[in-house]
């Protein structure tokens, strides 16, 4: 349920008279086993990808699948980024891939938490590259496992997504139900979850999964209220939610965004946010200095035209460029 990572996906471009000035990302990412793993080191920021190449979450789910490549055609994606940091600033490593033998979608949840977990105890950023939104279950756990016994344990969920992903899992885990999964956890464990949808597209969720989040006294950001003009209240409204918590957990959805812009996804819709708001949003969540982790979620290359592969990696990028802020 392993795949090393493989330095055959590392290429790309070279610019031999630019020397270092002239390199991009496949001539410095390092790549490690995540068994193997060892700590982070001083100095330098470190960002860890990590794949996890399941669509059998969406399988479950009635959607399209397609999401396992995902991990795979991002990383091919990210190759020939520009590099705008210097080896003291920044280190990014490709940890490899969590994959799913069929049907065994909660085993590789269970280590992908782990997996989650000894990153963040060795002091790595983890940008898991999805996959299907089943995700999340997997990631937020292993946040949940290396913070449990800290003391400030306060983990909020900001989830960019279309859908709540609040569904039932009474048949077991799938793609739109880890959120759900999350509140019952929270729930068992005697905690608060602390959970922000935003984008979420009225069309694409139906009445029961809105009735539900009364119940669970969820709040949500409407795809309608994520314009321009809402902008600054945006900001403030995520800058409101960032600070009754410790920590923060990001996952993108990438259906929250217009089929114009993510054709390729499980679940495509004509409406969604513009690339953009995502981004200016995206920003200034990060740029409270507490988001302890990050996913890309719902990559479909099988419908896709490089545009969606694009986009996922335009954000990983400038969520590994918020690390290395970070440290300076
Ligand atoms: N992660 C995706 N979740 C959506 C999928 C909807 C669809 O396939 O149409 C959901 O369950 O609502
Ligand atoms: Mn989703
Ligand atoms: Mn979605």
């Amino acid at each position: 349920m392993y795949q090393i990572p493989s330095k055959k996906i590392w290429t790309g471009r070279n610019d031999h008279f630019e020397g270092e000035d002239g390199y991009l990302w496949h001539h410095v990412v390092q790549l490690m086993d995540i068994d193997g793993l060892s700590g982070a080191g001083v100095g330098a920021s470190n960002v860890a990808m990590l794949g996890f190449a399941s669509d059998e979450g969406v399988r479950r789910n009635q959607g399209r699948p397609g999401a396992k490549d995902g991990p795979l055609i991002i990383r091919k994606s990210l190759c020939n980024m520009a590099v705008h940091f210097k080896p003291e600033e920044l280190t990014l490593w490709d940890m490899g891939t969590v994959t799913v033998d069929r049907g065994k979608l909660e085993a590789a949840q269970e280590l992908l938490a782990d997996r989650v977990k000894r990153l963040l105890d060795h002091g790595y950023f983890p940008i898991l590259l999805g996959g299907g939104h089943e995700i999340s279950y997997g990631h937020y756990s292993g946040i949940y496992q290396h913070l449990k016994d800290k003391p400030d344990n306060k983990i909020g969920i900001i989830n960019f997504d279309a859908h709540f992903d609040f569904r039932s899992y009474a048949h077991g885990a799938h793609s739109g139900s880890s959120f759900r999964q999350i509140a019952d956890d929270c729930d068992n464990h005697g905690d608060q979850i602390y959970y922000l949808p935003i984008g979420i597209n009225q069309q694409a969720n139906p009445r029961s999964l809105f009735k539900l989040m009364d119940v669970y006294n969820q709040s949500y950001i409407d795809l309608e209220d994520v314009t321009i003009d809402n902008i600054s209240a945006l900001k403030q409204q995520i800058g409101a939610f960032i600070s009754k918590v410790d920590h923060v957990y990001i996952t993108l959805d990438l259906d929250v965004m217009s089929m114009g812009f993510s054709p390729g996804v499980s679940a495509p819709a004509a409406f969604g946010v513009f690339p953009y708001l995502v981004r200016q949003m995206l920003d200034a969540a990060l740029a409270t200095g507490k988001v302890i982790s990050f996913d890309i979620a719902e990559f479909n290359p099988e419908y896709d035209d490089g545009r969606t592969a694009k986009l996922a990696a335009s954000f990983v990028y400038d969520v590994a460029m918020s690390q290395k802020a970070k440290k300076q």
